[in-house]
């Protein structure tokens, strides 16, 4: 057994990942963290996340000695703030730890990337080199040889598994960036009470426009230019991307078909990408799973692709857990169907 540590634990991820860790046959939950001066600190998982009474009831202990309890830990996954995840994933790497951040802080390379769209400047500039970016279908090899996996953002996630078997084989019009209309439910801003996410202040807009920090990720990964809006919804959890593309010259309907067939066939170890064709993906269909469902319609030289997934899985902790499984040589899907 792997002995598992989730910092980060009382929020929307780390109650996810503690549920997945608990099932998971090969790994032993050994402790769950939160901040030094955290207001939950020692209350028992179970009083904030009602659904793990009876499961998962094990107590929420203060991250006072990091250095400490990176030396009993085999797997860490940090559920924590971007500029929290930056400071603490060096301890646990020096500790031998294998590392799976569920924050932005590792996920792209980029000189004054951080600087400019996080907001702080970046200070392990070798542990950033050597992270591998967990996007879990296809950089698998990587995965398997990492020690720190940066996992992708949940905009970032539904918009690349729908691109990136296009734009690899060539079928897009790179000339024309993509546009991407993507809608999160509200548990994408995390746990923290906040005006903007309070109840009465969400209603259905787009933000972050021109400027969300998921548009240089997005682009970076795909090595295409995209124009990305994202927009909050009114309900808990879910994203919906609506992509529009140009097609390349000559590109159409049974090429796209057979290109996302190709780059998602089910090999013997099962992934979490799930083709539609010609049908709609719905946030319904995914939520609560680990899937990302994915439709395409071609008409003339357009295409218009849709993908749902969960934010708090396959946006963040499912995917995760895949990462966990590559890395360490499990089926892919342990703990997840
Ligand atoms: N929500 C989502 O859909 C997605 C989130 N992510 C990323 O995953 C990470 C976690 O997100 P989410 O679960 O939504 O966040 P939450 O705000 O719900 O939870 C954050 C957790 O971190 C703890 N924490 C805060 N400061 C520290 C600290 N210094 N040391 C240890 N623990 C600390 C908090 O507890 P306390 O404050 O009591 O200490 C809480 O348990 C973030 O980086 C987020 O950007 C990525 C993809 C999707
Ligand atoms: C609805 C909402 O607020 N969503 C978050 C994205 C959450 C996510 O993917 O997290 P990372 O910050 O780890 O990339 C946002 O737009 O900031």
């Amino acid at each position: 057994m792997l002995n598992t540590l989730i910092v980060g634990a009382s929020g929307y991820t780390g109650a996810e990942l503690a549920k997945m860790v608990h099932v998971h046959p090969h790994l032993e939950l050994a402790g769950l963290y939160v901040s030094a001066n955290s207001l939950d600190a020692n209350k028992p998982i179970s009083d904030l996340h009602g659904q793990l009474k009876g499961i998962v009831d094990l107590p929420l202990q203060p991250l006072t000695n990091p250095e400490a309890i990176a030396k009993q830990a085999d797997i860490v996954l940090l559920a924590t703030a971007h500029e929290v995840s930056h400071n603490l994933a060096p301890i646990f790497l020096s500790a031998g730890c294998q590392v799976f951040d569920l924050s932005g802080a590792f996920r792209v390379k980029a000189d004054d990337f951080y600087n400019e769209y996080y907001g702080f400047e970046h200070q392990h500039a070798q542990w950033l080199e050597q992270a591998v970016y967990g996007l879990a279908e296809w950089n698998s090899e990587a995965v398997k040889q990492a020690q720190l996996i940066a996992v992708p953002g949940c905009y970032p996630t539904a918009s690349q598994l729908a691109l990136k078997p296009l734009l690899d084989a060539g079928l897009i019009d790179k000339n024309q960036w993509p546009v991407i209309n993507a809608v999160s439910g509200v548990s994408g801003a995390g746990r923290k009470a906040s005006m903007v996410n309070s109840y009465c202040e969400v209603s259905l807009q787009a933000y972050g426009v021109f400027t969300h920090r998921h548009q240089p990720e997005i682009a970076s990964h795909l090595d295409c230019d995209v124009i990305f809006t994202p927009h909050l919804g009114n309900f808990k959890r879910g994203i919906l991307a609506t992509i529009t593309a140009k097609l390349a010259d000559g590109a159409n309907m049974q090429q796209v078909s057979e290109c996302m067939a190709g780059a998602y066939q089910l090999s013997d170890d099962a992934h979490a990408v799930r083709l539609l064709g010609e049908q709609t993906a719905s946030i319904q269909n995914v939520v609560n799973t680990c899937f990302c469902d994915i439709g395409w319609k071609v008409q003339g030289q357009h295409i218009i692709l849709t993908s749902a997934i969960d934010n708090l899985l396959k946006g963040a902790s499912s995917q995760a857990m895949q990462c966990i499984n590559i890395r360490n040589a499990f089926p892919q899907l342990t703990a997840l169907v």
